[in-house]
């Protein structure tokens, strides 16, 4: 709950490259902003924090720390929520038992995560790291839906400061591969419910052996719930086909998936993928492969390293290296190091990975360092026409002219776990052939499925409150923006037609029903990149995963990166949730500086959060001085633009620090040099003439470590001190900022 300890705004703390970027900056936010009688406190929300908060029976008093989560998951539903939230790890198997192993190291007696469970007290242990696993932060912070969307200024400096792109040849042989049957998309059942209702999922086999999956999910009337499965015989038989097809194609075999938000559906259907790849392998050597813990569905970096302790491990390894070789080229994470797609299921994300590769010109990287065209296999069809339909239209019309072309904007369904977010716990493998369904307290079966041992099933729902708040956020923006606006859903597919039974009278009775379109997914690509080639701009209405998909695809197409976007969650009890651009915690930026000492993360989009977040504060506590400070953010954030001071991509070249600098600097002469309030206006003078005197000095000092290797103590979990000196290396910048 907000009480008198809680900061005016939370900061998050978090992972990797904008934790790294915060032990710079914050200290400016707060320096700054307590001159305004702001305060800025953080919450840990990081991987290693909630491991410890979760972990606490082992550790000593100084050691344990507070579930920050859960205390952040509270406040977000008062109105006075204000929170600036990073973007964090959500973290795959490998993670987890890596920032598990560093904090094992730095001596917290933390367990470490049982792979295969057998005893009560190792089921309980699975179950509380499973909490922590995958998207465990963003749905319990999200209590409200999304609105992401370039600032003007942010787009207008991308049209006239184009980044590179590559070309788009017409013969490209780069294409997308999915099912198309048998797959959720397929499968879908979809149902409003009348009334409140409690369900349990339950699997019936044929002689009527019942096994109760999930007891006691609860929904209130109005909620749309779905449930689907993948048969994993069909999913088996396409990536066979895939990799067959790749081999003869000469096209690099590559996989997209979001393991890390799907946290339970997709790190399986990876595991396919690997056992697929490796089929032989898993032929000839499935007992030892068992015996030595080999799990496919942590990806192919893991089970190598379970291999090596398997008595016939050369043979073994031997083995997987033939399988690969006879394979299709894979595409690489890191060509150098021999890290394919498929080693870890949190290197290759869906929402950044294909925009990655379109904004290529089709290419990801082979492993002989070079880049190639790729199969792009996306086994579920419900998004996959999406990226196909993308690529159609790179392919007939070339890149993207980014000089030129208008923004796609997005409101996403996203308040209260909808939709995907919230099948975490409803997703299950089928323990045997059978029927899966869902039946309601009165008795009626909801929904039913005829599956097979394995199959994934899962259940997603999304509540009556958040769709009509969604709407209306639709129809809000729609008004300030004058814009083309697109309910991007499929009336023949099973949860769309549910929605659009909210959609439709909502719009009519606002009287704005002819301001929307409503499209497939597929249609409104194509109609969406053809808005944006004539220059002008479109709202992307979608689900939670089309927002996540399409808030990296257009971002990172017309700014180079989705790092720049402005990312509000208009919280559903009043609060506000500011979030810093749309991608994600960038592990190759962290290489970067612990290698050469050079920080390439762009702060952009925390410019832009803590701008919208002082505004908010102004406004909802009646405090003019947040105002002011806010709009002189807005300010600070153009003059880094005007100026070009973003960080560089290279070491040697003015990066994330410098750009702090800069951006203290200016928000100092915004301040400074406003006139609504006079004593800020003194306060920050003499602060803005100090920064920019020492320019040559601060610069400099900035620039002197870059080139060596930077120990910030960890990397899960650094050492504050540690990352302080390699993060505010001047003195003098550090005095001025205090
Ligand atoms: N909101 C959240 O909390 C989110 C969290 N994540 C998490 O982040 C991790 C990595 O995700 P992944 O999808 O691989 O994405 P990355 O964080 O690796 O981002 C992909 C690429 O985008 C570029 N990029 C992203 N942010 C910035 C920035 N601020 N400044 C400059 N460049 C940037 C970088 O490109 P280049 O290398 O070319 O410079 C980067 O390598 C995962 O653990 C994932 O779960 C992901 C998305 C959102
Ligand atoms: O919640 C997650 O795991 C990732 C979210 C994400 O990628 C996004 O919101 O863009
Ligand atoms: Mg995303």
């Amino acid at each position: 709950m907000a009480n008198s300890n809680t900061p005016d705004i939370i900061y998050t703390k978090v992972d990797e490259a904008p934790e790294l970027a915060s032990a710079s900056l914050l200290p400016i936010v707060k320096t700054f902003a307590a001159a305004a009688g702001v305060s800025v406190g953080t919450r840990d929300i990081s991987l290693a924090g909630r491991i410890i908060a979760t972990f606490p029976e082992g550790l000593s008093e100084d050691q344990r720390q507070s579930d920050d989560l859960a205390a952040l998951g509270e406040l977000v539903k008062t109105p006075t929520a204000n929170v600036i939230k990073l973007p964090n790890i959500s973290a795959s198997v490998p993670q987890l038992e890596e920032a598990v192993a560093e904090l094992q190291a730095k001596g917290y007696n933390i367990p470490s995560y049982p792979a295969d469970p057998q005893t009560d007290a190792e089921k309980d242990i699975r179950a509380r790291f499973d909490a922590i696993k995958g998207s465990a932060v963003n749905p319990v912070l999200r209590e409200g839906n999304s609105d992401r969307r370039a600032a003007k200024a942010v787009k207008a400096y991308a049209q006239s400061n184009p980044h590179r792109m590559g070309k788009w040849a017409s013969d490209s042989k780069t294409h997308v591969s999915t099912m198309g049957a048998n797959d959720f998309f397929s499968n879908e059942k979809s149902a409003t419910l009348p009334a409140a209702a409690t369900a349990r999922i339950e699997l019936v086999e044929a002689d009527g052996t019942t096994t109760v999956l999930k007891d006691g999910v609860s929904y209130p009337a109005g909620t749309v719930v779905d449930a689907t499965f993948m048969s994993v015989k069909a999913l088996s038989a396409f990536l066979a086909a895939q990799i067959t097809e790749a081999k003869e194609q000469g096209v690099l075999f590559s996989l997209h998936m979001k393991a890390t938000m799907m946290k339970v559906s997709d790190p399986i259907i990876f595991g396919y993928a690997v056992r697929a790849f490796l089929a032989p392998v898993f032929d000839q050597y499935a007992g030892e492969l068992a015996a030595a813990g080999a799990n496919p569905n942590a990806g192919l970096g893991s089970l190598l390293e379970a291999v090596e302790s398997a008595p016939k491990a050369a043979e073994i390894t031997a083995a997987i290296e033939a399988a690969l070789k006879d394979g299709p080229p894979m595409y690489m994470v890191n060509s150098d190091k021999g890290i394919t797609n498929l080693h870890v299921p949190s290197d290759v994300i869906i929402d950044a990975s294909m925009p990655a590769l379109i904004r290529a010109g089709g290419k990801g990287w082979g492993p002989d360092g070079n880049e190639a065209d790729a199969k792009c296999v996306i086994p579920d069809s419900s998004y996959a026409p999406v990226y196909a339909a993308s690529i159609a239209d790179c392919k007939a019309n070339g890149a993207l002219d980014v000089a030129t072309a208008g923004t796609v904007q997005n409101v996403g369904l996203m308040a209260q776990k909808a939709e995907e977010y919230g099948s975490h716990p409803t997703t299950f493998e089928a323990p045997a052939d059978g029927v899966i369904r869902m039946v309601l307290d009165n008795g009626d079966v909801l929904h039913e499925h005829t599956v097979e041992k394995g199959d994934i099933w899962r259940s997603a729902s999304t509540r009556q409150a958040p769709i009509e708040d969604w709407v209306q956020l639709a129809i809000d923006r729609q008004a300030l923006e004058g814009c083309e606006a697109i309910f991007w859903l499929d009336e023949n597919r099973a949860h769309d037609a549910e929605l659009l039974k909210y959609v439709r009278p909502l719009l009519e009775k606002a009287g704005v029903a002819d301001k929307f379109q409503i499209m497939t997914p597929e249609a409104a690509t194509v109609q969406s990149f053809a808005t944006i080639r004539a220059g002008k701009n479109s709202i992307a209405i979608t689900g939670n995963v089309l927002r996540d998909y399409l808030t990296d695809l257009f971002p990172i197409l017309e700014l180079g990166t989705s790092a720049k976007m402005l990312s509000i969650v208009k919280l559903m009890q009043g609060g506000g949730l500011f979030e810093t651009g749309a991608g994600g915690s960038a592990p190759k930026h962290v290489e970067q500086l612990h290698g050469e000492n050079h920080l390439r993360w762009d702060s952009l989009g925390e410019f832009c959060a803590l701008g919208e977040s002082l505004k908010f504060l102004g406004q909802t506590r009646d405090n003019p001085k947040a105002l002011v400070l806010g709009e002189a953010v807005d300010a600070a954030t153009q003059g880094i633009l005007d100026n070009d001071k973003s960080p560089g991509r290279k070491v040697g070249q003015p990066d994330n620090r410098d750009s702090h600098y800069f951006f203290a600097r200016y928000w100092a002469e915004a301040l400074a040099a406003q006139s609504d309030d006079a004593e800020l206006a003194a306060h920050f003078a003499p602060i803005a003439s100090a920064l920019a005197e020492a320019e040559a000095e601060i610069t400099a000092d900035l620039a002197a470590p870059q080139g060596k290797p930077a120990d910030t103590g960890g990397y899960y979990r650094n050492d504050d001190a540690k990352t302080a000196a390699v993060m505010r290396p001047s003195k003098a910048l550090n005095d001025i900022i205090g």
